[in-house]
């Protein structure tokens, strides 16, 4: 999907294959403003070369949390596109430009609500864009397609997640496309109605989801020593 048709809404989502990331470009074709979503520092050049080439001036460039498996663009793509403005959410302890609550990041026409969802990270954020002819939500790691932010390092906790999900994920129109920060195995967005059927985690009862969560056993991220402290300082590595 490039664009959202019958809008204005320039939409792209681009991938970064080592960490497996989506980076997500949004923008306001008419008056050009533009965001990028979660970019990574080995793809900053490719996301501030689009940028460029389709004539968007980039604003925001905002983290849905702070990361642990990748250093994050947004340090990067401040000195590449200058003027543009990090944001995290205040309860990241990150610095930024822009330090977010609850509330709203508009881009021209467009806004982005901040839906908080900690969980995964104390800081974890979920963005929702209500546009009339489409509605889309960029979920960080809080909500993956099939999945789930895991829960056992930085602040997470199972059961915030599971609460997380259903009040502030959930709650929103089935028909509502949902974009994650990861995925492993090839798969690029969901439906809010979808993960309520078919998540094999969300799907269960709480009780249930937190023993899901505390034996997973999943390895840690390999750069995680390296990618948080650099992450809570917009990804520049002393
Ligand atoms: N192997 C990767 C790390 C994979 C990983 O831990 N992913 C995180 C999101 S990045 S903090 C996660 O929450 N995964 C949930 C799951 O169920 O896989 C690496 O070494 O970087
Ligand atoms: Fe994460």
């Amino acid at each position: 999907m490039a664009t959202a048709a019958g809008t204005s809404l320039v939409f792209r989502q681009l991938f970064e294959k080592e960490s497996s990331t989506y980076t997500y470009l949004l923008a306001d074709k008419d008056t050009k403003e533009a965001v990028l979503i979660d970019p990574v520092v080995d793809t900053a050049e490719r996301d501030a070369k689009l940028v460029s080439e389709l004539g968007l001036k980039l604003i925001y460039v905002i983290n849905t949390h702070c990361h642990a498996d990748h250093i994050t663009g947004t340090g990067k793509l401040k000195s590449l596109v200058p003027g543009c403005k990090s944001v995290i959410s205040r309860a990241s302890t990150a610095k930024a430009d822009v330090l977010l609550e609850e509330g709203q990041v508009t881009f021209g026409k467009f806004s982005l609500e901040v839906r908080t969802t900690p969980g995964h990270t104390n800081g974890c954020v979920t963005y929702v864009l209500m546009d009339e002819s489409i509605r889309m939500a960029f979920t960080g790691d809080t909500l993956l397609v099939r999945g789930c932010g895991r829960t056992d390092f930085q602040e997470g906790n199972p059961a915030t997640l599971y609460d997380s999900v259903w009040g502030k994920i959930f709650t929103l129109p089935d028909d509502t496309l949902l974009f994650p920060a990861h995925d492993y195995k090839g798969q690029t967005m969901t439906t809010v109605g979808e993960e309520k059927r078919h998540n094999p985690r969300l799907t269960q009862s709480k009780d249930k989801f937190v023993e899901i969560m505390n034996t997973l056993g999943l390895a840690y991220p390999k750069q995680i020593d390296r990618a948080v402290p650099a992450n809570l300082k917009c990804g520049l590595q002393d």
